[in-house]
C-alpha cells in the first residue's frame, strides 16, 4: 500500500502525549521513528517534505521536530532555519547521513537542539527525545531584571550584554559544544553556568574543571576516572569528571592549557560518548554537554600547533564572546550597585552607595581583570570603610589602577611593577613602535611583530590602543 504523507498515530494518542514531528523521506526510518516514539507516549505525525512540514507547523503545535536532512523538496536546515524564526522555542533535532559532520554543525549553529546520526542509535535517539521534552519553558532574560528566579545572571545593559544573555537563551536551548572567549574575570563560567542552568540538563551537575590546574601526571585518573586497586592509592573506584557530569555539564576552563596528549584522548572521548575508566575492561555510555573557555585566543594556539585542530572544531561549535569591562563602560554603575547591595547583603551592614565623584572614577577605570577585579575592588573598600556614602578615596585605586599618570619613563623590573603590568608596558611600547614604523598599518606591524593580525587586533583591543586616522 503507497505510503501516506502523513501518519497519525491513533493508538498511542493521550491528550498530555508530547506531540513530535517527523520529518523523513525514508520509509524505512520513518517507521522505526514513529514505533521507538510511540513506544515511549508520544504523538507522532510524519511527512516526507518540507512544505507539508511548514504546514504542519503552522496548523498545529508540537513539543518536538525530527528531520532528516536531505529532503525531496529542500532541506533539513531550510527547516531548521524556519523552526527558529517562527516556532520559537521549539526543539528541532536533525538526522545526518554518517561521515558528514559538517552538516551536523550547520544545523547546530543555526539553532538545532541536537542531531543524530544514521543509522539511528535508538539510544541515543531516547536520550535526545527525553533531554528535548525537559526544556524549561522559554522565557526572555535580554533584561536580567525580570528575572525572578534567584538565578545568578550576568548583569548589564549594554547593547553587548543584552546581546549576549540572548545568545545564552538560544544556546541554552541546545545541546551544541560551546566555546567561550574572553578575558579573564568577564564572565566566562558564570556564562557557562547560565547555559546549564536554562538547559534541559538543567537538574544534572555542573561540573567546572580548571584544566590548568591539574598536573599532567593526574589528568587521566581525574577526566576518566579509576577503579579500585588501578594503581598503588586507588584504594577506592573514583567517577572522573566525565561519570560525575553525565546527563549534565562539563565546564572546560582554561581549556588551552591541556597537553597535547590529553586533548587526544578528550576527543576520543567526546566522539565515541563512552569513557573506560583506568583499571576497567568496559566502557560506559556519557551524555555530557562539553562547554569550554579559554583567555587564549584558541585558534592560534591551533595556528602554534599547541592545540589540535579535530578537538578545536569539536569543542568550538558555537562560539560565544565575552565583552570586556571596559567595552562596556555604561554598565560599570548598575554593575557596581548590584555587587555592592550583595557585598552588604552578606555581610549584613546597610545598603551603601559611591558618590559620583567614585563613580567617575571606577567608570574610566580600564579593569584588566574585569568583573572580578571590581568586585576585589569594592570588598576591599567596604572592608576598610564603614560608610553609607563612599568617596573616590575609599576606593584607594592607586594612581597607576586610576589611569591617571601614564608614564613615558621606560620601566625595568627593577621598579617593582607587578608583572603583568610590566609586561603590558612592554608589549604596549613593541607595538606603538610597530606602528610607528609602518605609519600606523596593522597588517605591516602585525607581521612586523611576527604575529597574525587577528591577535594584533585581539592585543591591542586589551591595551586600548588604537590605530592613528
Ligand atoms: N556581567 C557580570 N555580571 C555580574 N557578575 C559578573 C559579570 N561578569 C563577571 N561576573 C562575576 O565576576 C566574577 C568572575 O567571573 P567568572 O569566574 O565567570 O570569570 P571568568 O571569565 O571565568 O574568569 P577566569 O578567566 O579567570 O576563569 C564572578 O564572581 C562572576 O560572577
Amino acid at each position: 500500500m503507497p505510503r501516506k504523507d502523513e501518519h497519525n498515530q491513533t493508538t498511542s494518542i493521550h491528550k498530555a502525549a508530547p506531540h513530535v514531528l517527523v520529518v523523513d523521506d525514508e520509509p524505512d526510518i520513518i517507521e522505526l521513528l514513529e514505533l521507538t516514539l510511540a513506544r515511549m507516549g508520544m504523538n507522532v505525525i510524519s511527512t516526507m517534505n518540507t512544505q507539508h512540514a511548514r504546514q504542519l507547523l503552522q496548523s498545529r503545535s508540537f513539543q518536538l521536530c525530527l528531520t532528516d536532512m536531505q529532503l525531496p523538496d529542500g532541506t533539513g536546515l531550510d527547516l531548521v532555519q524556519y523552526i527558529t524564526q517562527h516556532c520559537i522555542g521549539l526543539p528541532v533535532a536533525v538526522i545526518t547521513a554518517y561521515g558528514t559532520p559538517e552538516n551536523a554543525v550547520a544545523a547546530l549553529k543555526a539553532g538545532a537542539f541536537d542531531y543524530l546520526t544514521k543509522p539511528v542509535s535508538l539510544n541515543h535517539l531516547r536520550t535526545l527525545v527525553k533531554s528535548a521534552l525537559s526544556l524549561p519553558p522559554l522565557h526572555s532574560e535580554v533584561t536580567p531584571v525580570e528575572n525572578t528566579n534567584n538565578r545568578r545572571t550576568l548583569l548589564g545593559e549594554s547593547q553587548p550584554m543584552r546581546r549576549l544573555r540572548a545568545t545564552i537563551e538560544k544556546l541554552s536551548r541546545s545541546q551544541a559544544a560551546v566555546y567561550i572567549n574572553g578575558e579573564s574575570g568577564s564572565g566566562k563560567e558564570l556564562a557557562a553556568r547560565m547555559i546549564h542552568e536554562r538547559s534541559a540538563r538543567h537538574d544534572e551537575a555542573f561540573v567546572p574543571v580548571n584544566c590548568g590546574a591539574i598536573p599532567e601526571n593526574l589528568m587521566e585518573s581525574e577526566f576518566f576516572g579509576y577503579r579500585k586497586g588501578a594503581f598503588t592509592g586507588a584504594d577506592k573506584d573514583h567517577s572522573g569528571f566525565f561519570l560525575a557530569a553525565n546527563g549534565g555539564t562539563l565546564f572546560l576552563d582554561e581549556v588551552a592549557d591541556l597537553p597535547l596528549a590529553m586533548q587526544v584522548k578528550l576527543l576520543r572521548v567526546i566522539q565515541e560518548k563512552q569513557v573506560r575508566k583506568l583499571g576497567d575492561t568496559q566502557e560506559t555510555n556519557i551524555d555530557v554537554r562539553i562547554i569550554s573557555a579559554t583567555h587564549k585566543i584558541l585558534s592560534e594556539c591551533v595556528e602554534n600547533g599547541l592545540f589540535r585542530q579535530d578537538l578545536y572544531y569539536r569543542l568550538n561549535v558555537i562560539e560565544l564572546d565575552m565583552p570586556a569591562l571596559r567595552e562596556m563602560r555604561e554598565d560599570i554603575p548598575l554593575i557596581t550597585e548590584r555587587i555592592l547591595a550583595k557585598i552588604c547583603r552578606e555581610t549584613s551592614r546597610p545598603i551603601c552607595h559611591l558618590d559620583q565623584e567614585a563613580l567617575a572614577v571606577l567608570a574610566s577605570y580600564d579593569f584588566p581583570g574585569n568583573v572580578r577585579e571590581l568586585e576585589n575592588i569594592l570588598e576591599r573598600t567596604l572592608a576598610l570603610c564603614s560608610d553609607k556614602k563612599i568617596g573616590k578615596n575609599e576606593l584607594q585605586l592607586k594612581p597607576k589602577e586610576t589611569q591617571q599618570s601614564p608614564s613615558d619613563t621606560p620601566i625595568t623590573p627593577d621598579q617593582k611593577l607587578p608583572l603583568q603590568d610590566y609586561l603590558d608596558k612592554l608589549e604596549k611600547e613593541s607595538i606603538n613602535k610597530a606602528l610607528d614604523q609602518t605609519l600606523h598599518n596593522r597588517t605591516a606591524a602585525a607581521k612586523l611583530l611576527g604575529i597574525t593580525v587577528r591577535s594584533m587586533r585581539y592585543r591591542m583591543d586589551r591595551l586600548g590602543l588604537h590605530l592613528k586616522k
